[in-house]
């Protein structure tokens, strides 16, 4: 039996003030950190041990990462970045708080952009200083690969990249793996190993800094997935999900 591990980053700073992040590079909150610290402790008390690492280019996913593999004393394993595992891009909202977003615009209107697959929040321009090509650590990707805003379509094709080109070679040759990223590139994974439908994902939350455990079998079917704590194996169903997806 195969496993991989996925883990959402801790609170941030702007989860923690419900403002729509995308590829903004905010920090973890004090929470976050906390419960950075948490997963790693939890996943070497079970036994948890990686060969390799995956992250996006995001701090709060990198430094969530760095504090998990300094608790189990495996800093030293390659870990390998991409922008292909960076949040969902939210345009014109990253940076809005979202109740606020919500009044001016309607309920109805904020989940299709959050939620709706081929429905993109409103674009930046390439002089707006949120444009990622503006940002050096986006300066080796094409004007097609930066992103004015983006749909889950798109999240998920660029997450589809990532797992074919790189991590599904690895888990293939049996290396033990942790992919620590974001609410929407784990939910465009989730949906892809799984085989859901955009609705079985729509309302689909990942809880901030809690292990998800895949299990699969030696074709690379998942078999099972949970979610992993201090106590053990807890179903998906049983998850607090993050509270600022309750506020939605
Ligand atoms: O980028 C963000 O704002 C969050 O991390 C994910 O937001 P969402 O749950 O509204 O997609």
């Amino acid at each position: 039996m195969i496993q991989l591990v996925l883990i959402r980053h801790g609170e941030s700073m702007w989860n923690q003030q419900n403002k729509f992040t995308g590829w903004t590079d905010v920090e973890l909150s004090e929470n976050g950190l906390i419960e950075a610290r948490k997963a790693g402790i939890v996943l070497k008390q079970h036994g948890f041990t990686f060969d390799e690492a995956y992250t996006s280019m995001l701090k709060r996913a990198i430094r969530t990462l760095w504090i998990i593999l300094h608790e189990m004393d495996l800093m030293w394993i390659p870990v390998q970045k991409s922008w292909r595992l960076n949040e969902r891009h939210y345009g014109m909202l990253q940076g809005l708080n979202k109740q606020e977003t919500i009044d001016k615009y309607g309920e109805e209107q904020v989940h299709e952009w959050r939620r709706f697959v081929n429905i993109s929040p409103p674009p930046l321009t390439t002089e707006d200083p949120r444009y990622p090509g503006n940002d050096i650590k986006y300066q080796g990707l094409t004007k097609e690969e930066l992103p004015l805003t983006e749909n889950l379509a798109g999240t998920e094709k660029r997450v589809r990249e990532e797992w074919e080109e790189h991590i599904l070679p690895s888990l293939k040759v049996g290396k033990k793996i942790i992919i620590s990223a974001h609410g929407n590139t784990l939910r465009a994974l989730v949906r892809y190993l799984d085989n859901l439908s955009s609705d079985g994902v729509a309302n689909l939350n990942i809880p901030t800094g809690t292990p998800l455990i895949y299990e699969f079998d030696e074709t690379l079917q998942p078999i099972r997935h949970y979610y992993l704590s201090i106590e053990g194996e807890l179903p998906p169903s049983t998850v607090q999900k993050y509270v600022h997806d309750n506020l939605l």
